[in-house]
């Protein structure tokens, strides 16, 4: 699995810290942008610089499927 992603009580979950607002916003922007491409969305939240995603699939019941981890992966290549 993303090693960088925790799996805890059926969520991916992850915190990405940037180095201000504006820049966690603009990745902000760019996962909506990918969630949108994959018909799978994130469970998220900002405070500044921060921001904490968690997946799940609302539509398997709230558990982790193959679209959370191809999300994921898709999210952590971003970063690359
Ligand atoms: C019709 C539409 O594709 C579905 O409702 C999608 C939209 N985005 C989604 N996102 C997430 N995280 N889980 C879902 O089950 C889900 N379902």
């Amino acid at each position: 699995m993303e090693s960088n992603w925790k799996h805890k009580d059926d969520k991916l979950t992850r915190t990405f810290e940037f180095e201000d607002f504006v820049n966690a916003f603009g990745f902000m922007s760019k996962v909506a942008l990918l969630a949108e491409k994959q018909e799978h969305h994130p469970n998220w939240s900002n405070v500044y610089n921060e921001v904490t995603i968690e997946l799940t699939s609302h539509d398997a019941g709230n558990k982790v499927t193959e679209k959370d981890h191809r999300l994921a992966n898709a999210i952590d290549a971003l970063l690359k």
